[in-house]
């Protein structure tokens, strides 16, 4: 029978050297890495095409100089597009003409009307899905207008719906309106004002009061207006001029506008998604001519025009939604870990700034061969056999002042639920090192901080001054159908998450590099250091109060030989729990 195999969490807090990185000094604990687990794979030899001199000079300080999966010629990776913010104009689709036209038959020669309602415009959807890891093709994309409604025909013929669009995103991306113009929605506030105005006297000037008079009137008795009426097409303009229009269907909106999310639109959308979201109904399409018969007017030669649609300018911002984040500065070996973590093909490459673009690795507990491994409840409660890593471009000194990649790219490890310093232990410092990390993180927090509260002030502001567009029963559009909606699939606005502040984030420390020689003291005193912080015996390098210490912990490893990196994966999942 072989031992029990103790728990990775309990050896961790004894000890968390690697018998592979340093065996003098982790001999106490060596038996618990007799049978390593998890994610522990030996270095896949990689097929490689050409090796440059430049390249194999790139490589020169990596331990064997031969290419493998954890150590890639720069030949080895495809460079993806990326955007993580774009601005987007959405346009619902305008709906099609209504139609003038007359039944016409073998002894028939004067029909009733028979002319068909226009079509109603192309919907705007949004769905975050989990294959999408960019906004770029969005950001290139700039304008997404939905199909126009088609005319109405003859015979009664409807007009055919216009095409919806579909905007999938990457789940993390947070959707903000800029700007609105909703014709519709501002005609019926409009009508909705001066109704509630008959009758009051007040002040006007001459211009508002005609176009007013106007208005009223043709709401009373109705006339001519080439924005709203079609008329038959043979008609000379004498015969238009004789011709008397009924008054004008009062606006009508589409009954899926009151799925549509209350505006202004502010949605976090930070789960995968099964049915898409609406975020602008399509505009109705015109009135064919059998809606204009009077008793004293059985052949009316006019239809409506179908309404305009509705735009929408959007700013989209993604952030990554990674379970852990890796904070490092530049060469510290993040990608390296990342590859030898997940089966992820991060860009790697002995300098700096080589991650230019987020990449995101998911880690598998479990192959599904064999017993049940490593499987906890996620943050949603569910049973969870995987998580995700984060891996953005290196952090350098007074980042915070937009030097190097400055902290944008901080956005994606922000939301991520445990973060681990990166820690080069062959480049100086280890304790420096990770107090320049925090200094630039904390720098992030505290501009992150003012910026909420400036987005905060500006959302309270919109809210005080934005009128929602106040909606109306019209014939088509039954009083109780508005009031108690009841369609298929229920689609509920998405709430805004606030997350947590970075230093309340659970944390530890990988040290890479451990196999390179001279890097054991290194080690040691950055485990001195975190020992003092855990005591209290040293400020926490956040130096904030509120900042997580329940028991920091530092694992040496050799990302590029892949040692060390087995017990990451348990370590992740236990603070995940925090
Ligand atoms: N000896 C040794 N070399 C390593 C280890 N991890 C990474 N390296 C090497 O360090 C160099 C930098 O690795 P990267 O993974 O690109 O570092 P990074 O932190 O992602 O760098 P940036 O993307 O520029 O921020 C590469 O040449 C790796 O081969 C390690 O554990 N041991
Ligand atoms: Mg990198």
């Amino acid at each position: 029978m072989p031992p029990a195999r103790p728990s990775i969490r309990h050896l961790c807090l004894g000890s968390t050297l690697t018998p592979f990185l340093y065996p003098s000094l982790s001999e106490a604990c060596a038996h618990s890495f007799a049978r390593p687990f998890l994610v522990g794979r030996p270095s896949r030899p990689v097929r490689c095409s050409s090796s440059t001199a430049e390249s194999a000079g790139s490589h020169s300080e990596s331990p064997d100089d031969q290419p493998s999966h954890l150590n890639p010629t720069p030949d080895n990776y495809a460079l993806t597009p990326f955007a993580d913010r774009c601005i987007l104009t959405v346009e619902s689709g305008a709906g099609g003409h209504g139609c003038v036209s007359f039944l016409r038959e073998k002894y028939i020669e004067e029909g009733p009307a028979n002319g068909g309602d226009g079509g109603s415009g192309g919907n705007v959807y949004i769905q975050a899905v989990r294959g999408e890891t960019s906004l770029h093709k969005l950001a290139r994309r700039r304008l997404l207008k939905a199909g126009r409604g088609k005319n109405g025909q003859g015979k009664v013929k409807g007009g055919e719906r216009g095409a919806d669009v579909l905007i999938t995103v990457p789940v993390g991306t947070i959707v903000r309106e800029i700007l609105r113009h909703d014709p519709i929605a501002e005609e019926i506030a409009e009508q909705e004002r001066l109704e509630r105005e008959r009758g009051r006297p007040r002040w006007r000037n001459k211009k508002t009061e005609e176009k007013e008079r106007q208005l009223e009137e043709d709401l009373e008795q109705g006339s001519y207006r080439k924005d709203k009426w079609l008329v038959f097409p043979g008609m000379v303009p004498s015969e238009l001029n004789r011709l008397s229009f009924p008054p004008l269907p009062p606006p009508r909106k589409s009954h899926l506008a009151a799925l549509q999310p209350q505006a202004p639109i502010w949605l976090d959308l930070d789960k995968h998604m099964e049915t898409p979201m609406l975020l602008a109904a399509g505009a109705m399409g015109g009135l064919g001519n059998p809606h204009f018969v009077l008793p004293n007017q059985y052949r009316p030669m006019m239809a409506t025009r179908g309404d305009p649609g509705m735009k929408m300018s959007l700013q989209l911002e993604l952030k990554i939604l990674a379970d852990l984040g890796l904070v490092g500065l530049p060469n510290a070996g993040k990608s390296t870990l990342l590859r030898a973590l997940s089966n992820s093909r991060a860009r790697v490459g002995n300098w700096a700034f080589t991650t230019l673009q987020p990449n995101v690795g998911t880690v598998v507990l479990d192959d599904h061969k064999g017993r049940p491994k490593v499987i906890k409840r996620g943050r949603d409660g569910l049973l969870r056999d995987n998580f995700t890593i984060a891996d953005v471009p290196g952090l350098i000194e007074d980042a915070h002042l937009d030097k190097g990649l400055g902290l944008g790219f901080l956005r994606h490890v922000e939301r991520a639920a445990v973060l681990a310093f990166v820690i080069d232990l062959s480049a100086g410092d280890a304790v420096q090192a990770l107090k320049l990390l925090w200094r630039e993180v904390s720098e992030y927090e505290t501009m992150r901080g003012k910026e909420l509260n400036a987005e905060t002030e500006r959302r309270m502001d919109q809210m005080v001054t934005y009128e929602p567009p106040t909606r109306r029963s019209t014939p088509s559009e039954p009083a109780d159908m508005l009031n108690s909606p009841d369609f298929d699939t229920p689609l509920e606005p998405l709430e805004f998450i606030p997350t947590t502040p970075i230093s309340a984030k659970p944390w530890f420390v990988i040290a890479t590099k451990a196999d390179l020689p001279g890097t054991q003291d290194n080690y040691q005193q950055l485990q001195h250091y975190l020992e003092a912080v855990n005591k209290k015996a040293e400020q926490h390098p956040s130096g904030r109060k509120n900042a997580w210490k329940k028991g920091i912990q530092a694992v040496p490893v050799s990302a590029i030989k892949a040692e060390g990196v087995e017990i990451i994966p348990q370590l992740v999942m236990d603070l995940l729990e925090e």
